[in-house]
C-alpha cells in the first residue's frame, strides 16, 4: 500500500536554502557521500534494533515537488526561479546503501550511505533520519520487552500513548519486526499483515448492568478467542468467578475452551499466582493469564523472575510505543567525503568531544564473525577502496587510539558486508523483504550476539573499529586541523 500524501517537504528549511547556494554557485553536480549514524543506544543498551528502511526507500523513490510546493516555496521570495525550476523536475539520481532493516547495530557505524549529487543527498537528511530514528527507537526497546518476557508473547498495545497517528503505526510495525506477536493497532494489520490482537476495554465490562452479563455476551460472538478482563470490580472476589463461571456455563457445554483473561491493575504479581491457582482447580490449566499496566523490560523481569508471577503473556502499550525512558534516538546524517574531479576527498567534523568527531572518507562495513561459533566478534569500518581478505589476519583499530587494537587471525574469521545496495543511480535494485522476512531475520541476526551484549545492566560494549588506513586517514586529518 503506498502512501498518497505527498510528504517531500518534510525537510527542515536550510536544506532548501542551501541547495539554491550550491545551485547558483554551480555545484549541483557535485557528488558527495552522507553517513547516517547514531552516537548511544537507548537505555543504556547494548545495541540498536536498525528499522525504518523501508519508509526511507518509499521517501526516496517519491521525492518530487509538486507545482503547489514549487508555488509555496515561489511564495516564500527567497528562491530564485532558476533553483525553482530546477526543484520541479529533481528526482533522486544517487546511490543509496543501507543495512537490511532488522540487524542488530552499534553507535558510530554507517547505517545508511548516501552518494549522490549534492542537493539530491541534502534534501533528503531530514527525511531519512526522522524514519529511522523513530522505528529504530521503537525496535530497540520492543526487543527488549521481548527479551524481557523469555518467549511469551508480547501484544503491543500503545496506540492510544502514540505521539500521533504515525507513530502508532509506524511503531507498531518496528515492534513487530522487533518479535512482538501482533498488534492491537488495526491500522497496521491492514497495512503490513501485522497480526491484529485485543481484549476488550473496562468499558465494556461497565456498559451491561452485571460482569456476567458482559462476559456471556462477549463469549457468545467469540466463543474462540475470548480473553475476558477481569479487573473492573474486583478481580479475586467477581472478575474470575465470573470469567469461569462462562467458561463453565456457556463455553465448555458448546465445545470452546476461554482462551484468557486479562488483568490490568493490582499488584500482577499476587494476583496471577492466585488466579494461576483457579483456574488449575477449575481444570481450566489452558486458560492464558494476560497482564498489562505500564508495563516495560523491567518490570516483566522483576515478574518472572524476582516475583515468581503466573503470567503467560504481556501487553504493552506507552513504555514501548514511546520508549519512554529514551525518547529520542539520535541518528545523525554527516557528510564524508567530497567528490572532485573524479577522486573522493574526505571530510571529517572535529569536536573537542571525540565522540563527536566524524570518520572521514568514502567508507564500507564488515561485521566480523568466528568461523567456529557464528558470533559476532566485531564491526570495521574501512575505506571503500580497501579489500580485506578474511584468509589473512585482521588488525582493527578503536576510533581514535592507535595503541588500542586486535588482531583477528586469518582464516577463523568471516567477513559480512553490511550496507546493502539499495539506489543504484536513482534506480531501486533492492528487493524489500517482507516483514514476515525481517522479523525472522532479526531473530536470527539477534542470536550471533552474545548475551552479554545483550544484558540490561552495564552490557559489554560492541566494539566498532576502524581499519589502520582508516584511522591513519582520520588521525592525520585531525592533526592537520589542529
Ligand atoms: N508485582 C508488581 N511489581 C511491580 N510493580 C507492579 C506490580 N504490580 C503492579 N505494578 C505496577 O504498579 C502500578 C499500579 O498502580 P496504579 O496506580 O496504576 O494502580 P492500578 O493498580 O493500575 O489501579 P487502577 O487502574 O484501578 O487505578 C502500575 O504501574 C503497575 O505496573
Ligand atoms: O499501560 P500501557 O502499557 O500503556 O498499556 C495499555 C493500557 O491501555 C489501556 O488502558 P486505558 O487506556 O484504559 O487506561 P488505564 O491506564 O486507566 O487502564 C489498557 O488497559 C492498558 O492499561
Ligand atoms: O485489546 C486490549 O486489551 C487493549 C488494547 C489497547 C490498549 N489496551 C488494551
Amino acid at each position: 500500500m503506498k502512501e498518497v500524501r505527498n510528504l517531500s517537504l518534510v525537510m527542515d528549511f536550510y536544506e532548501l536554502t542551501m541547495s539554491q547556494v550550491y545551485f547558483e554557485d554551480g555545484l549541483k553536480d557535485t557528488e558527495v557521500v552522507f553517513d547516517l549514524f547514531y552516537r548511544r543506544n537507548p537505555d543504556n543498551g547494548g545495541l540498536a534494533v536498525f528499522c525504518g528502511l523501508e519508509q526511507i526507500i518509499d521517501y526516496v523513490q517519491n521525492l518530487r515537488f509538486e507545482p503547489e510546493d514549487i508555488e509555496y516555496l515561489a511564495g516564500l521570495g527567497q528562491f530564485t526561479p532558476e533553483f525553482l525550476d530546477y526543484l520541479a523536475n529533481i528526482r533522486f539520481t544517487g546511490d543509496l546503501w543501507a543495512i537490511p532493516e532488522g540487524t542488530p547495530v552499534f553507535p558510530h557505524e554507517p547505517l545508511v550511505r548516501v552518494k549522490a549529487p549534492i542537493i539530491e543527498a541534502q534534501l533528503v537528511e531530514t527525511a531519512l533520519l526522522l524514519a529511522l530514528n523513530h522505528q529504530t527507537l521503537i525496535a530497540t526497546k520492543a526487543r527488549r520487552i521481548v527479551q524481557a518476557a523469555e518467549g511469551r508473547p508480547v501484544m503491543e498495545f500503545g496506540a492510544r500513548r502514540a505521539h500521533n497517528f504515525d507513530a502508532a503505526v509506524m511503531g507498531a510495525r518496528a515492534a513487530y519486526i522487533a518479535g512482538c506477536a501482533g498488534t492491537a493497532t488495526t491500522y497496521a494489520g491492514q497495512k503490513f499483515g501485522i497480526p491484529v490482537l485485543g481484549t476488550m476495554a473496562h468499558s465494556f465490562v461497565q456498559s451491561y448492568p452485571t460482569e456476567y452479563d458482559a462476559f456471556l455476551a462477549y463469549a457468545k460472538q467469540f466463543p474462540n478467542s475470548c480473553t475476558l478482563l477481569i479487573d473492573t470490580y474486583n478481580t479475586l472476589k467477581s472478575g474470575i468467578q465470573n470469567a469461569i463461571r462462562v467458561a463453565k456455563e456457556y463455553l465448555e457445554p458448546n465445545g470452546y475452551r476461554l482462551k484468557g483473561v486479562r488483568i490490568d491493575s493490582g499488584d500482577m504479581a499476587y494476583l496471577s499466582k492466585k488466579i494461576r491457582k483457579i483456574l488449575d482447580d477449575n481444570g481450566m490449566q489452558d486458560c492464558a493469564i494476560v497482564v498489562s499496566n505500564s508495563l516495560d523490560e523491567y518490570l516483566i523481569e522483576s515478574l518472572i523472575h524476582q516475583q515468581g508471577a503466573k503470567i503467560d503473556s504481556f501487553g504493552v502499550g506507552e513504555n514501548m510505543i514511546c520508549s519512554k525512558n529514551t525518547p529520542v534516538f539520535g541518528g545523525v546524517y554527516k557528510m564524508s567525503a567530497v567528490n572532485h574531479d573524479g577522486e573522493w576527498i574526505p571530510r571529517i567534523k572535529i569536536s573537542e568531544n571525540d565522540e563527536k568527531t566524524t570518520d572521514p572518507g568514502y567508507k564500507n562495513l564488515y561485521r566480523i564473525l568466528d568461523k567456529e561459533e557464528g558470533k559476532a566478534i566485531a564491526d570495521v569500518i574501512a575505506l571503500q577502496d580497501e579489500v580485506l581478505d578474511p584468509e589473512k589476519d585482521l588488525t582493527i583499530y578503536h576510533p581514535m587510539k592507535k595503541w588500542k587494537y586486535k588482531t583477528i587471525v586469518g582464516g577463523t574469521y568471516e567477513l559480512r558486508p553490511l550496507l546493502v545496495e539499495i539506489f543504484r543511480n536513482g534506480e531501486l535494485v533492492y528487493d524489500c523483504p517482507t516483514l514476515e522476512g525481517i522479523r525472522a531475520y532479526s531473530k536470527r541476526e539477534m542470536d550471533t550476539l552474545w548475551e552479554e551484549i545483550k544484558r540490561f545492566v552495564n552490557p559489554q560494549v560492541y566494539y566498532v573499529d576502524l581499519t589502520e588506513k582508516l584511522l591513519d586517514l582520520k588521525l592525520g586529518m585531525l592533526e592537520e586541523y589542529k
